[in-house]
């Protein structure tokens, strides 16, 4: 493990106030912000409110003393921390390599912040590596016909499990490799035209508010 998702995770920690509502994305940062998240509350006596994005993050969260709630008594979070698999400078974002995408999207957009939390590797000048996307496992064969027309899309196969990976919605995940992507916003609303496309993993930089950069020594709030 990087000392770099540690240290943003760890500065993270500090936005979280007391009696605060917030979304939990998944990954294994947002593992080690939990864990954090956790002490402060066992030492400091905070209550902590969340929604989480995932099993993942729904188990770690009861386990770290989070008080899990959900969308229906809270409609709006004060703060969303979330990882990402890449970052660009203008922080639009790729997520979902995890296999959570579509529950973390509506999280963040939920949540009054959202501040992603990432080693600083993951920063590029353009996205470029391959979206996950969300699919409706009857719509598996036209979507990836549909999206073979835009890029190269690869049905993605478990590891401990025979065949497709299966979402915690009960779907499946294509990644698609669109090369660079110059225009984020256009890609991600064309992805999402296609019926039986649940959501992408392409985050806009309008639904992100700052970027946790982790390094070896330390890590920089990036706010835009
Ligand atoms: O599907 C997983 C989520 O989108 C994660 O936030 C993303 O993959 C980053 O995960 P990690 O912190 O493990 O690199």
């Amino acid at each position: 493990m990087s000392n770099g998702k540690a240290n943003a995770a760890k500065k993270a920690v500090e936005l979280v106030r007391d009696g605060a509502v917030i979304g939990i994305g998944s990954g294994t940062t947002v593992e080690i912000f939990l864990r954090e998240l956790g002490r402060r509350i066992e030492n400091e006596g905070l209550t902590v409110y969340g929604v989480p994005s995932s099993y993942q993050s729904h188990i770690l969260a009861t386990n770290n003393g989070i008080k899990v709630v959900d969308l229906i008594q809270y409609p709006e979070l004060d703060i969303c921390i979330d990882g990402a698999d890449q970052v660009d400078e203008r922080f639009n974002c790729i997520k979902g390599g995890g296999g959570a995408l579509t529950r973390e999207k509506i999280v963040a957009a939920a949540s009054k912040e959202v501040v992603i939390i990432v080693d600083s590797s993951k920063i590029v000048d353009r996205l470029n590596m391959p979206v996950p996307i969300e699919v409706l496992p009857f719509a598996y064969g036209f979507v990836e016909r549909r999206l073979s027309a835009m890029g190269r899309p690869v049905l993605r196969e478990g590891s401990g499990k025979l065949g497709p990976v299966v979402t915690d919605n009960g779907n499946f995940i294509i990644d698609c490799d669109f090369g660079d992507i110059d225009k984020p916003e256009e890609l991600e609303r064309e992805i999402d035209r296609i019926p039986g496309v649940v959501e992408c993993g392409i985050f806009c930089s309008e639904l992100i508010d700052g970027v946790i950069a982790g390094y070896e020594d330390g890590a920089r709030f990036l706010k835009k």
